[in-house]
């Protein structure tokens, strides 16, 4: 099974603007692929991480021993994965979403055991985290609620598909309140990167949150 781990390298996690600058965006944005990909290693696999621009020129730290080969495309995301996809019957591809801050290699392990064409992991808010692939007519629309488009397509083309329910790979860091599963949940590069930054936990009687400097720092 070939494992595709895209990455926008060049101005990642614009949502996250209202609370990190473009540098600090892309040092979050390469802390949570280290975390994927380190994720991904430890299942058995050797992924590919399918980014918009070489990650060795604009080097954010913390790349430089990353355990994957990378792979330049800079093709919109859904150009860029569809010509990766399986062609034939037998072929297997993943594709697993670099900002999956959470992911585990147990939580990986039953996306990958799961018994379909198509499996999905869905990503809150409607979008696909993670997939599997494998049937050869199947592609994807990324954008949207690409979840609902995707179970369309599966249908369209004939192929089986399921959804997998899992709170950390459904936990994907697009936006300023996603911080808090990071500093509540991760225990890699990405909660340690946001400790360095100054982030810590709002605890009151409500929902957790997240500020800059003040915050509960983790034991
Ligand atoms: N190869 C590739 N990966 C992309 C592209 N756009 C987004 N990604 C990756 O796809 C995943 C989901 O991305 P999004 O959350 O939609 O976009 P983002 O650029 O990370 O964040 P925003 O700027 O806030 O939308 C992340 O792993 C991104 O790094 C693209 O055009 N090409
Ligand atoms: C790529 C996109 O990600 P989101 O914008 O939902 O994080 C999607 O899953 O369709």
């Amino acid at each position: 099974m070939q494992v595709v781990v895209p990455f926008a390298a060049e101005t990642p996690k614009t949502r996250l603007e209202s609370v990190l600058s473009p540098v600090e965006r892309s040092t979050v944005a390469r802390a949570m692929l280290t975390d994927v990909v380190s994720a991904l290693v430890e299942t058995g696999h050797e992924p590919t991480v399918l980014s918009t621009a070489s990650l060795a020129d604009a080097n954010g730290p913390g790349l430089s021993s990353l355990p994957a080969a990378v792979t330049v495309d800079d093709r919109p995301l859904t150009e860029a994965v569809n010509a990766r996809l399986p062609t034939t019957v037998g072929e297997t591809v993943a594709v697993v979403m670099a900002d999956l801050a959470l992911a585990t290699p147990t939580a990986l392990e039953r996306l990958f055991s799961a018994d379909a064409d198509v499996v999905i992991a869905p990503g809150r808010g409607g979008g696909t985290n993670a997939l599997v692939v494998r049937h050869p007519s199947f592609r994807v629309d990324y954008h949207g609620a690409s979840y609902l488009d995707h179970v369309r397509i599966a249908r369209e083309v004939g192929a089986s598909c399921v959804s997998i329910d899992s709170f950390r790979l459904s936990t994907d860091i697009d936006e300023p309140g996603d911080l808090v599963e990071v500093l509540l949940h991760g225990d890699g590069q990405a909660a340690a990167t946001l400790e360095e930054l100054g982030f810590g936990l709002e605890i009151d009687e409500g929902r957790v949150a997240v500020s800059r400097s003040g915050g509960v720092r983790r034991q």
